[in-house]
């Protein structure tokens, strides 16, 4: 169905500090399970581009190294995203792919990944709260946050690691995240969780067309319970004092 269209999917991926280590398993496991037989360009945005691996791609697959700016802070790298998404959509990448997704480095593909995940604009549920009920969810509960949600909003927890969509709307959706973060720094206040706070704030707003399940972002750290079949892309173990450091 969605062969014939032709279609290029974008990936963006930051990999600054030591969390280099992260790209050569990144990369090897999405040739073997990310969107198969499709065009795909990876965006792969470092302070470092010496330190990245040579993977061999498959054909129709791409790999621009994006120089960027580190900074000292890991919150600051983490919410930085944001900005730096919205505006490689802008400068070049909306001329390039049809689809982006956004996705964390310390991940690992396990399983395929394919058309089904594509939609207008996609949300992953956050592994540590697919089971659990709205009041626990970890939302910004601070008024003064932009990323502020009332206890009678939102439908699931999304996490940070995964979303993505039409090229047209996950720029949209990263400049309403970026502003909310502006907002936030403006007013000295750092939101519970980072980007991902305006994330689920901004799903909230403008509701995902696709919600992809836990298959599609879990965490190596966590038991797989019964009910999920098949993990397809987890977070790998990782020394997050050591990383951080
Ligand atoms: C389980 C948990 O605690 N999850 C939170 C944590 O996710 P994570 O622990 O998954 O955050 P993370 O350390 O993976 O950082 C997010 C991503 O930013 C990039 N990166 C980050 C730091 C760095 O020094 N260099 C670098 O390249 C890299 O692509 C990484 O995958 O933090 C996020 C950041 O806001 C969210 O709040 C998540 O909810
Ligand atoms: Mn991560």
């Amino acid at each position: 169905m969605y062969q014939p269209l032709n279609l290029t999917i974008g990936v963006t991926v930051f990999a600054v500090g030591k969390y280099t280590c992260f790209i050569r398993p990144f990369l090897e496991s999405a040739e073997k399970f990310f969107m198969r037989g499709y065009q795909v360009h990876y965006y792969l945005f470092t302070h470092n581009p010496a330190a990245v691996p040579r993977v061999l791609l498959g054909p129709g697959r791409l790999l621009s190294i994006i120089p960027i700016q580190g900074h000292s802070q890991w919150e600051e790298i983490s919410m930085r995203r944001m900005e730096t998404i919205n505006k490689h959509i802008a400068n070049r990448a909306h001329q390039e792919v049809d689809y982006l997704f956004c996705l964390d480095v310390d991940m690992v593909f396990h399983n395929p990944w394919g058309p089904e995940t594509l939609g207008d604009l996609v949300a992953a549920i956050h592994p540590g709260y697919f089971a659990v009920s709205r009041q626990q969810f970890p939302y910004e509960r601070r008024q003064l946050s932009a990323a502020f949600v009332a206890d009678n909003e939102g439908d699931f927890y999304y996490g940070g690691a995964v979303f993505g969509g039409r090229v047209a709307r996950v720029y949209e959706f990263t400049r309403g995240c970026h502003m909310g973060i502006l907002a936030d720094k403006a007013n000295g206040i750092m939101a519970a969780w980072q980007e991902e706070s305006h994330l689920n704030r901004h799903f909230i707003w403008h509701k995902p067309s696709k919600v992809l399940s836990p298959e599609y972002l879990w965490d190596d750290r966590k038991p797989q319970p019964p009910s999920l079949k098949l993990i397809r892309f987890s977070t790998v173990e990782k020394d997050n004092s050591w990383l951080r450091s």
